[in-house]
């Protein structure tokens, strides 16, 4: 028998007036999936989380979780969430919080055991209006967890925390997956997405540009920059010759200053270097995520997206 995804997104669509926010979303995700959905500002993350989770109604398309109406699989306790305008009541204690959500299930956790989960044991007494910024965030995921669901969605949960506070959410995190429970995640961070997710779900202006493993979405970011002033005559030939190099993505020349993305820029800057001795000022940077996404959402439509 087939297996039902726990995510199902076919066609999603959502306009607010004039703007588009998600702009023809299909997405499946399988149960015990651990997805990173990535992208800057504005992509559309939260909007396509909260149109899965039945919290907003699409312009178009449909969502389903397990099968059925999101707020059916919501009823039944089969999903939790974290989401960025979740607020919890200032005045109760963390415990407090995690019971009254638990109160409310059928088959919860219990109320120490979502607090350790979270790492919130330490916290548990404490009034919500006096957390830190991480704090809060931990307590929200302990909130998110003590329903016990099957799938829960975290709309960029680290956003507040330091290095450390972060390293320890994902060590959690990663305690809950290895039960096989499905996990979508929104995050601006591709190294956050790449260490945690099995797959990750690139988003630019609300369409889906790329979808892969780790492995496979890196390698479309990974383009390195190298700029250098260029002493020689700019002709056909001399671009012909650069664009053969290994590695080469682009090249763009302007008022003296070469500039060649590529993939592999150890080989091509030995290339350039073999053939022209009169570069200077030579940079090389790594593709900033912004510039991956405008180079993906400029030269690839839905259908190019990779897979
Ligand atoms: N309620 C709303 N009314 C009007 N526009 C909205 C609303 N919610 C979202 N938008 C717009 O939809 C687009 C997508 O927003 P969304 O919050 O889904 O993106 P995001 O990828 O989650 O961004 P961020 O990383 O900043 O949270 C943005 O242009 C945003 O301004």
């Amino acid at each position: 028998m087939k297996e039902t995804p726990a995510i199902r997104l076919s066609g999603l669509r959502k306009t607010f007036g004039s703007s588009t926010a998600v702009d023809g979303v299909d997405l499946t995700v399988r149960p015990g999936e651990v997805v990173a959905l990535l992208g800057p500002n504005g992509a559309g993350k939260s909007t396509t989380i909260d149109l899965a989770l039945g919290l907003a109604r699409p312009s178009a398309g449909t969502a389903e979780l397990f099968g059925g109406d999101p707020r059916r699989a919501i009823r039944d306790g089969r999903v939790g969430a974290m989401l960025q305008g979740g607020a919890l009541l200032p005045t109760l204690t963390v415990a407090e919080s995690v019971a009254l959500v638990a109160a409310a299930h059928k088959h919860p956790l219990s109320v120490a055991e979502a607090l350790e989960r979270a790492r919130c044991t330490e916290i548990a007494k404490q009034r919500v209006a006096k957390l830190s910024g991480g704090q809060m965030q931990r307590a929200r995921f302990a909130v998110a967890v003590v329903s016990n669901p099957d799938l829960l969605f975290l709309d960029e949960p680290t956003a507040a925390m330091d290095v450390e506070a972060r390293r320890t959410f994902w060590v959690s995190m990663r305690e809950f997956t290895a039960e096989g429970r499905t996990v979508v995640f929104a995050t601006h961070y591709l190294d956050e997405a790449d260490a945690y997710a099995d797959r990750i779900v690139m988003l630019a202006r609300g369409r889906i540009v790329a979808d892969g493993t780790p492995t496979e979405v890196k390698a479309v970011v990974s383009g390195r920059r190298i700029r250098a002033t260029a002493g020689f005559a700019w002709t056909g030939d001399a671009s012909a010759a650069i664009s053969a190099l290994p590695g080469v993505r682009t090249v763009e020349y302007r008022a003296g200053l070469l500039t060649v993305v590529s993939d592999d820029s150890d080989a091509t800057l030995r290339g350039l270097l073999a053939a022209h001795d009169d570069l200077h000022d030579i940079e090389v940077t790594a593709h900033t995520m912004d510039e991956a996404f405008l180079a993906l959402t400029d030269q690839r439509d839905p259908e190019g997206a990779i897979r």
